[in-house]
């Protein structure tokens, strides 16, 4: 099988000392699976996401992204891991407002010469007009941010994700702002781009109408021991 895109041993995490809110023995997710993450509101969904984008670290145990622990790196090396092979679509969409959409969306491919190397000799204007032009953003390409509305600051943070082909997709609740349309062609693209990319795609939702699309759900009701108590149902 070779080194798994996610790897994850003897986890524990908890925001306040002595309330563990993840306790999961292992998990192992092989490059190329798309595994659809479920569970109760409170379960750790986004917990778990954060420790696998290196933005939260581990209490104790391993997490391993592409064969590196992150508990034996300093935070400016995940974020340069982060940055390098992580797209990621968080609640929270984190764009930089003041730049505006189209400098959003080539951020990745101009922090990291590997993920500039994978639009494969394409020009940066290409790139972003064909990822832009398949989310329907086209037109806000050169708007502030802060003219955008969630939907579509949604979508801007969904190119930003997938530019320069990251080996691991991160998404957490990525569709939660999208009417239907729009919902079916982003999950279109970003079924295509991982699966172009060979990518490792981890996707959180609470709509269950999506899980026949992945290879692969994961229940963390059965394997965070930490969850038993506290969910909500
Ligand atoms: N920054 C934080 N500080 C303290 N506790 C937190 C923090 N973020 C989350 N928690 C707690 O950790 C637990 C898991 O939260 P998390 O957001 O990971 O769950 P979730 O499964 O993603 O929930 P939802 O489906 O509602 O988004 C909850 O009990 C929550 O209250």
């Amino acid at each position: 099988m070779g080194t798994p895109a996610v790897e994850l041993s003897a986890l524990r995490f908890s925001y306040k000392k002595g309330r563990d809110v993840l306790a999961i023995d292992s998990l192992a997710i092989a490059r190329g699976e798309t595994v659809f993450l479920h569970g109760p509101s409170g379960s750790g969904k986004t917990t778990l996401l954060g420790l696998l984008a290196g933005v939260l670290q581990a209490t104790s145990g391993s997490v391993r992204i592409l064969g590196q622990d992150f508990s034996t790196m300093s935070g400016g090396a995940r974020d340069a891991f982060r940055a390098r092979h992580l797209g990621y679509v968080f609640q929270m969409f984190n764009l930089i407002p003041y730049l505006p959409v189209r400098e959003n969306i080539l951020l990745p491919v101009r922090l990291e010469p590997a993920r500039l190397a994978r639009l494969g000799g394409r020009s940066l204007d290409d790139a972003v007009r064909d990822i832009a032009s398949q989310l329907d953003i086209e037109q806000y390409l050169d708007s502030p941010i802060a003219e955008l509305s969630v939907g579509q600051q949604q979508r801007v943070a969904a190119a930003r994700a997938l530019m320069g082909s990251p080996e691991v997709v991160i998404a957490d609740e990525p569709t939660s702002a999208l009417d239907t349309d729009r919902r079916e062609r982003f999950l279109k693209l970003l079924f295509a781009s991982c699966e172009k990319a060979k990518a490792t795609l981890v996707f959180v939702s609470h709509d269950h109408t999506l899980m026949p699309l992945f290879s692969r759900t994961v229940e963390l009701m059965e394997i965070n021991r930490a969850a038993k108590v506290g969910a909500d149902a």
